[in-house]
């Protein structure tokens, strides 16, 4: 069951969690990696492990993962160039697509063979490259689609209002919040079709929220996604990691990857290729070729670029990092105490 608590406003309300000083989850600075980074290496505290992950499509070889770790906490950008085999990693993840090999675990669960709406209920969630909200149903029946235990779900449960009604106001109380920090609030009652495609990516990232993750996956976030609501999803990203939420997220412009990633993994023809901190990764030769080999004209996120997207970020008049404005979208998880030592691990 949702907790609903991590959405009230807490006592930190008011300040950006992004920015405030003292945010444990923005401020570890310990390394990610056991070791050397590299295709594959360990994590201090990972919160996906995969290994021998494999989907194939007649002759071509979509995902050959041999090994996989996602960091717990952080923030990991997962690149590579068209058909690389990201979105079809995420789908196999998240049980929406079925490996012809392969196992990996969530947060210690076991999740090869698990139907996706049971792998949400583990507390990882995602979002599609292209956005899956009923364009019928309006946005406030959108947002409560996303909450778990959903009410009135079996035939006899709906008959009695007095065992959904409570559950449902739950709910609403919950995406009414999200909504407001969303910028949604006033479209409520509205027909999700008539949001644009950004609004459609806001709503969706919000209606994943609704489960209250551990892990939100986020298939191409800023694809087609105006400026000015650029910022806006960049913050939210930023402010679910300070809220101790893990965020994996597929994104093809680099420069976003640089200004908020802490982790990067690269793929190519279906493998993992490179992975580590984003201003290494975009130097790493197998990088530069993974992309060189599809992209002539990639743009790989030149310090230079970030700086002048970090700029107009900061002058940014909508952002809401360090702002008043800014509240939480989850409230902190607790702090978590197994992580302190880091784990060895073979
Ligand atoms: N259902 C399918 N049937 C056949 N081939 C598929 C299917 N889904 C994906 N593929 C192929 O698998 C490969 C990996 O595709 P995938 O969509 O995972 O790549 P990607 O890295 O997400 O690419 P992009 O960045 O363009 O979204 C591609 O060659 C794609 O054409």
């Amino acid at each position: 069951m949702t907790d609903t608590s991590r959405f009230a406003d807490s006592p930190a309300a008011g300040t950006s969690p992004a920015s405030a000083p003292g945010n444990q989850y923005m401020d570890d600075a310990r390394p990610i990696a056991v070791g050397t980074a590299g295709p594959g290496c360990a994590k201090r505290d990972p919160i996906i492990v995969a290994d021998g992950v494999r989907r194939t499509f007649g002759a071509l070889n979509a995902v050959d993962v041999e090994h996989v770790e996602i960091p717990r906490h952080k923030i990991t950008a997962l690149i590579g160039p068209n058909g690389a085999g990201k979105t079809t990693l995420f789908n196999l993840l998240t049980g929406f697509d079925s490996p012809n090999a392969g196992s990996w675990t969530f947060d210690g669960h076991d999740l090869a063979g698990v139907q996706p709406h049971r792998v949400a209920c583990l507390g990882m969630v995602r979002t599609f490259q292209l956005t899956k909200v009923m364009g019928k149903l309006t946005i406030i029946e959108n947002m409560r689609l996303g909450g778990q235990d959903h009410p009135g779900e079996s035939l006899w449960r709906s008959l009695l209002p007095w065992l959904w009604k409570p559950r449902e106001q739950e709910l609403t109380a919950i995406a009414d919040e999200l909504l407001i920090k969303f910028k949604l609030a006033e479209k409520r009652e509205e027909y999700a079709a008539s949001l644009s495609g950004g609004q459609r990516k806001l709503l969706e990232m919000a209606r994943a929220l609704m489960a209250d993750p551990k892990l939100i996956m986020l298939d191409e976030p800023m694809a087609g996604v105006n400026p000015a609501l650029t910022q806006s999803l960049l913050d939210h990203i930023k402010n679910l990691k300070a809220s101790g939420t893990t965020v994996l997220f597929v994104e093809h412009d680099m420069h976003v990857v640089r200004h908020i990633a802490d982790w990067v993994i690269v793929m190519a023809e279906g493998r993992v290729v490179a992975e580590g901190p984003p201003r290494e990764v975009m130097k790493d030769p197998a990088v530069i070729d993974a992309y060189l080999g599809a992209h002539h004209d990639v743009d790989l996120g030149t310090a230079g670029g970030t700086a002048q997207l970090e700029d107009a970020l900061s002058e940014d008049e909508e952002s809401v990092i360090g702002t008043e404005d800014a509240g939480e979208l989850l409230a902190p998880r607790a702090p978590d105490t197994t992580a302190d030592e880091p784990e060895v691990r073979p």
